[in-house]
């Protein structure tokens, strides 16, 4: 039976972000695994072999609450400060286990810690990348977390799963694959009786989303639910997502060659490009531009730019060249571009035509208020 597209394409990935989680590096007390993360460095040293590769690396906090000999009383969460404390504590142990584990294969490691916000910053979002980039062209292995210790939630990624999806979109990855502590994605919880595994996933359903809906290992983050979502957002970019066990040998070689280990969604047919990623996955809109039904059909359904005579009104206040979200419904937008217009402009352009643009303004940069080129049609747009 010949392999399904996605799992051949594995075959040809160039340039590779794994991530894993905190429950492949840790045993069942909690304690670190040194020997798994060792075999896993074999591994990683192997594949990176003619690829490129980007680790992010959960573990640091519960490397840190070992260190600091903090234990978790079952039920009770620990609150933020107890979280970046140990994460303080844990991630420079992260660092020198992956250095000590790679640098045994002769791969230099490179520590590279983000929020969010450095992601949302177009500015910060391309230093990031040009970093990113000058260490794979020395063939380092950049070593990604996210900075816990300043990250609060309203700049916070909030789990790996997540920084690794937008890890995957700064750098221009062909492919994710996720370490975890199963097998892969199963129609329901695998502690639950009659579980099986899913080989190969074409499209994120609803359906698949409420399978993985339950909590992960106690000391993880994220659980099935986040990487089912990076996997769903990968997708929509091009990108391909394989969930796979970080515990059984060879499992991530054999991925690469295209074996049936672990569990593969089936990436869209369409390749977004550097800025559109960065608009859909680490962007966020400065205000709203309200649009019509036309407007909206014309974005999502023709790949049209959007004119004045489909705006209807704008939230919040942005300027020209700042990420804006596009919607019919403020609370769910479908789209998002950067301004052609800020958002004093656009108020006294909205439903003219674009020959009326000069009259109303007394200038004209563009007929665009978000040309196509900057605009990116978001998931929840194409429901
Ligand atoms: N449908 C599912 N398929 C696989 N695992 C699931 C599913 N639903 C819940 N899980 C749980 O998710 C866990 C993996 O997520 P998590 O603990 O966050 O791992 P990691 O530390 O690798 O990020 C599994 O150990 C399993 O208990
Ligand atoms: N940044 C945190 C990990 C966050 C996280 O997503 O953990 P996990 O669900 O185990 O991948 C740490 O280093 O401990």
């Amino acid at each position: 039976m010949p392999l399904p597209m996605s799992r051949s394409a594995l075959r040809r990935v160039k340039r590779l972000v794994v991530k894993v989680g905190t429950g492949t590096l840790t045993d069942r007390a909690g304690r670190f695994d040194r020997d798994n993360c060792a075999r896993l460095a074999s591994e990683l040293a192997e594949v990176a072999r003619g690829r490129k590769v980007v680790l992010v690396s959960s573990g640091a906090v519960a490397l840190g609450a070992e260190r600091l000999g903090l234990a978790r009383s079952r039920g009770k969460p620990w609150d933020i400060p107890t979280k970046q404390a140990c994460a303080a504590a844990g991630q420079p142990h992260l660092m020198a286990a992956w250095g000590e584990a790679l640098g045994r294969h002769g791969l230099v490691t490179a520590q590279v810690l983000l929020t969010a916000d450095d992601l949302a910053s177009r500015k910060r979002f391309l230093n990031a990348r040009r970093t990113f980039e000058r260490l794979l062209d020395a063939g380092a292995v950049p070593v990604v977390n996210e900075n816990d210790t300043v990250a609060v939630d309203e700049i916070k990624v909030g789990d790996n799963d997540t920084l690794a999806a937008l890890v995957a979109g700064c750098v221009e990855a062909d492919a994710v694959a996720m370490l975890t502590d199963v097998d892969g994605l199963y129609d329901r919880n695998p502690a639950e009786p009659g579980a099986r595994l899913l080989r190969d996933v074409p499209r994120v359903t609803a359906e698949i989303e409420r399978s993985a809906g339950g909590a992960g290992s106690e000391r993880s983050v994220g659980g099935m639910i986040t990487k089912v979502k990076a996997a769903r957002r990968l997708g929509a970019q091009g990108v391909v997502t394989a969930l796979l066990s970080g515990r059984r040998a060879r499992a991530l070689p054999a991925l690469l060659a295209g074996e049936p280990v672990g569990t593969v969604f089936a990436p869209g047919a369409h390749r977004l490009s550097s800025r559109q990623g960065w608009l859909a996955a680490a962007a966020r809109g400065k205000g709203v531009i309200l649009v019509d039904a036309g407007a909206r059909r014309a974005l999502v359904e023709q790949g049209r730019s959007l004119l004045p005579s489909g705006v209807r009104g704008v939230q919040g206040q942005f300027g020209v060249g700042d990420p804006v979200d596009v919607a019919v419904d403020p609370a769910r937008p479908f789209a998002r571009g950067l301004a052609g217009y800020g958002a004093d402009e656009v108020r006294r352009i909205a439903g003219l035509k674009t020959g009326e643009i000069e009259r109303a303004l007394g200038y004209k940069y563009l007929d665009e208020i978000v040309h196509r080129n900057d605009l990116v049609v978001l998931e929840t747009g194409r429901e």
